[in-house]
Formats: C-alpha cells, sequence, structure tokens
C-alpha cells in the first residue's frame, strides 16, 4: 500500500483503544458477565470490579469473575477443565449485550470525522476478541471510520506486545514519528513505549483503578473534543522548534 501524504497535523497514522477510549463498555460488559455468574450460581460483581477487570481481553475478564467469585487463583481458573464451559456461557451472553448500553464518548465520532477528513489513516487496536469488537462498532456504526481493525485476537499477540502497531506502520507506510496511539490505560501506554510512538490518554477510561497520570503519556486529553485542538497544537510547536 503506498504511503499516505503527509497530513497538515504531526500525524499520519493514528491508533485507538477502544474499550474506555472510544466506547464506554463496562456497563454491558458487566451486564454479560452478571448473567454469566447468575448462571453459574455464583454471586454477581459490582460494575467497579468487572471494570477494574476490563483490559486484557473478555477472556481474561471473565478468569478474573470466576477466580474472585470461586476464590480460587487465576491459573486455577485458567487450567480448569470446566473453564471451556464457562466461556461458552459468557460467549452467549455477551453477544447478547453487546451495543445495548455501550456508548461512544462525547465528540468521538466528529473527531473521528474531522481527522478522516485530514486524510489521517485510523486503527482500533484493542484486546477485545474480534467478535465483540464487530458488534460494538457496528452497534454504533463506528466501523466504516477506520481503515483497519486489530482485535485482541487478529494477530498472534496482543497489547502492550507492540505488533499491531509495528504492522500497522508497515502497512500505511509511516514513520514511527508520524504516528500517535491514544488510550486510556498502562496497557496502551506500554504498547506505545514498546512501539516507539507516541501516546496520548484519556482519563475517563478503564485503567484498572489507577489514575491514567501514573502510567505518565506524552499527553493526557479531557476528551476527543480536545484530541483535534491538541494535535493542531503540536503541529504548531513542531514547526516552531
Ligand atoms: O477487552 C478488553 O479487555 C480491553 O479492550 P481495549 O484494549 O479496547 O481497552
Ligand atoms: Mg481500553
Amino acid at each position: 500500500m503506498s504511503a499516505p501524504a503527509r497530513t497538515a497535523l504531526p500525524f499520519d497514522l493514528m491508533l485507538f483503544d477502544l474499550d474506555g477510549t472510544l466506547v464506554e463498555t463496562a456497563p454491558e460488559i458487566a451486564d454479560a458477565v452478571n448473567d454469566t455468574l447468575t448462571e453459574l450460581g455464583l454471586q454477581p460483581a459490582t460494575l467497579e470490579q468487572v471494570t477494574r477487570w476490563i483490559g486484557h481481553g473478555t477472556r481474561e475478564l471473565l478468569v478474573q469473575a470466576l477466580a474472585a467469585r470461586q476464590g480460587r487463583s487465576a491459573d486455577a481458573v485458567r487450567g480448569d477443565a470446566g473453564f471451556a464451559a464457562a466461556e461458552a456461557v459468557f460467549q452467549r451472553h455477551y453477544e447478547a449485550r453487546c451495543g445495548t448500553r455501550s456508548r461512544p464518548y462525547p465528540h468521538v465520532v466528529e473527531a473521528l470525522q474531522a481527522l478522516r477528513a485530514e486524510g489521517v489513516r485510523l486503527v482500533v487496536v484493542t484486546n477485545k476478541e474480534a467478535r465483540y469488537t464487530a458488534r460494538v462498532l457496528q452497534a454504533h456504526a463506528l466501523e466504516s471510520l477506520f481503515d483497519r481493525v486489530i482485535s485482541g485476537d487478529t494477530l498472534p499477540v496482543k497489547k502492550p506486545n507492540p505488533l499491531a502497531v509495528t504492522d500497522s506502520l508497515l502497512r500505511f507506510g509511516v514513520e514511527r514519528s508520524r504516528a500517535l496511539l491514544v488510550g486510556d490505560s498502562s496497557i496502551d501506554v506500554t504498547t506505545a513505549r514498546h512501539a516507539g510512538i507516541a501516546v496520548w490518554c484519556v482519563p475517563y477510561g478503564y485503567n484498572m483503578g489507577e489514575p491514567i497520570e501514573a502510567c505518565a503519556p506524552d499527553r493526557v486529553i479531557a476528551d476527543f473534543g480536545a484530541l483535534m485542538p491538541a494535535a493542531l497544537q503540536a503541529a504548531v510547536t513542531a514547526v516552531g522548534s
């Protein structure tokens, strides 16, 4: 694929985390977790607990939920012969819940449309498994805004491994210095650091209960309404330096 023309912004490629960055998904994930726990005869979890378990993909989230509710270690749950059956129950419930209570965060759609109009390549990089990613994006008519969607099981490794980023740099012919990852967690910051690209974070997402500032992203933006102004300001700073 040919390299994109340089945009007026400092970035020709922007990669976006999904859960907690583009879309508020915790309420419907919590619904699916609690449908599953109830069906398995276990006590439900709170929204706060489920929110802290988001980040390493929904399979790992289910491991954490079962470990907490059964008083076992995560390793014991993963190694349990019955885990596949629990996963099938979760899959059924989460597919039914996807898109019911999730919402794109304020200004996300307008910001993505504005970036596309500038010619920036846009990629989703999420640890959520592809079957659910597709449903969430479809439910909110977001898929057509992206040039590529990379889920937790699209490549052999997931974040914080930087492969999704480095593979996108190659595919779109973009230099590291012209790419930005926008995320909400330490996993996103580490992914960007491993890939050698800039990382900006939103403070409202799911960072396993920690404030995002503790992860030292290059910039914290209040929301997607601040994304384009911050990028334009970074362009001015780059020209001035
Ligand atoms: O599904 C998860 O656990 C996390 O997904 P994210 O990478 O989009 O935040
Ligand atoms: Mg996230």
